[in-house]
């Protein structure tokens, strides 16, 4: 007797699948199967009709289902800030243009209109879950809702004033009262964001290590961007940062250093040694003249290495799409060698070794059933992205964001068809031009 089909939510039929993990590196004409927030089952598409019945059946023919990019590292309000100051070393950008900037603009509601349009320009290019390091929290959270985005949200921590606190103790009192605030909501995961090694010092980054372990909380941290931080702290102390910070108990899973564009070879055996994660944000340490992260010494040391565009005043978008491209070729050159980070590696860098830097493995960053359904179909039937041989090497190396044509995160649909479902475009553009004649006048 045949079994009467199952019910399913959404069933998405495609040309090819991109799982990422487990036996397949490619599926041709399969289905996923989603129920509720989760991958329910991934079949060849002939047997999902009649194994399911679905609410709702789609059918995206020269299309690719790929997990939903992972940007590991960004500040997504900074977009109200992306082409302020522009062609500048990462001090002067930092200390003469942004930080006064940020010190006269930045307010609950300069984050909450910023982070919308950071939130939008996501989602338009794949991006279902993001890693942010930036003032007033409680405010990306909520527009990180309201978009329907995973976020894993790092509260800063410095020694110094900003828009959001005098020092420390308020900024790890407002982390802590974060953490608790968001503790139950599915979509939702904040951590500690000491800023970098040059603007915390011992003891606060102390504080952090405790309550992280105490919280259970992920750490983010911006480390050796440039050749000129290591010098700094090597004339004053006789310590590299990252020794530093490996004698101050910080380094481990628990933590995501940033842009890595120092390490000798101690080092990387180092990060190696304790799981420290690495987050590489190629496009702004190339805008800013940073350095170069030697990725593929990193992957082939066993270092996870997750990708993030930074913010888009650095950047100066945040396009995972293209951030994958760069890191890619850029990859090759470090290395000398064509075959460095390979279309397969550099996708699973944008995807499931950023899941696995924030500590969001069993929920996303790959195509597997009990995972959340967070998706993105990519449109391969387009004249750019044909002749047609390897699907994921035509995502890495010749396709663009405006590709994207579906995204969902937790079985949410948050674009479709290029529509954002959840935002309203024409407002956020109004809200940033309000934004672009204050920041001017
Ligand atoms: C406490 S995190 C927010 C803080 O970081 C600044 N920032 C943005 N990009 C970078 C970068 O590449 N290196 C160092 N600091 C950066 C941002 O402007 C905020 O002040
Ligand atoms: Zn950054």
């Amino acid at each position: 007797m045949p079994q009467a089909p199952a019910h399913a939510d959404l069933i998405i039929q495609a040309s090819w699948i991109a799982p990422v993990e487990g036996p397949a590196r490619l599926l041709a004409d399969h289905a996923i199967v989603i129920s509720g927030t989760r991958i329910q089952d991934i079949l060849p598409a002939a047997e999902a009709s009649r194994r399911w019945q679905a609410t709702e059946t789609l059918r995206l023919d020269g299309h690719l289902l790929m997990p939903g990019l992972i940007n590991a590292h960004t500040h997504a309000a900074m977009n109200l800030f992306r082409g302020l100051a522009d062609d500048l070393p990462l001090m002067t950008w930092l200390e003469q243009h942004i930080w006064p900037a940020e010190g006269k603009w930045v307010s609950e509601q300069f984050v909450t209109d910023g982070t919308r349009l950071a939130a939008a320009e996501m989602i338009r290019s794949g991006t279902t879950c993001f890693a942010d390091m930036y003032f007033f929290p409680d405010a990306i959270a909520r527009v990180a809702t309201e978009a329907g985005l995973r976020a894993s949200l790092f509260c800063p921590v410095m020694d110094f004033p900003t828009p959001m606190g005098q020092g420390p103790d308020d900024y790890l009192r407002l982390a802590t009262q974060a953490a608790d605030d968001w503790r139950h909501d599915p979509l939702i995961t904040i951590g500690f964001g000491p800023h970098a090694p040059y603007t915390v010092s011992d003891e606060p980054l102390k504080r952090v290590v405790m309550l992280a372990e105490e919280l259970d909380a992920q750490v983010m941290m911006h480390v050796h961007e440039t050749a000129a931080e290591v010098q700094m702290a090597t004339d004053a102390s006789g310590e590299r940062p990252l020794a530093r910070l490996a004698r101050l108990g910080l380094l481990g899973p628990r933590l995501i250093a940033v842009h890595m564009t120092q390490l000798d070879d101690d080092e990387i055996a180092l990060l190696q040694g304790t799981g420290t994660h690495v987050a590489h944000c190629p496009e702004s340490n190339l805008k800013l003249a940073s350095g170069f992260c030697p990725i593929e010494k990193l992957r082939l040391g066993g270092v996870n290495v997750a990708l993030g565009t930074d913010g888009a005043a650095s950047n100066n978008d945040l396009d995972m799409i293209g951030e994958l491209r760069t890191a890619a070729l850029l990859a090759k050159g470090v290395a000398g060698a064509a075959d460095a980070l390979p279309a397969d590696a550099a996708l699973a860098m944008a995807t499931l070794n950023g899941a696995r830097a924030l500590g969001l493995e069993q929920q996303t960053g790959s195509l597997v059933p009990g995972k959340q359904a967070d998706i993105i179909a990519i449109d391969l039937n387009r004249l750019e992205t044909r002749p047609l041989f390897d699907p994921i090497a035509q995502v890495v190396y010749a396709a663009t964001r405006d590709q994207v044509t579906h995204t969902w995160v937790a079985g949410r649909c948050l674009m479709a068809g290029r529509e954002l479902l959840t935002l309203n475009s024409a407002r956020i553009l109004r809200d940033t031009q309000t934004w672009q004649e204050n920041l001017n006048g």
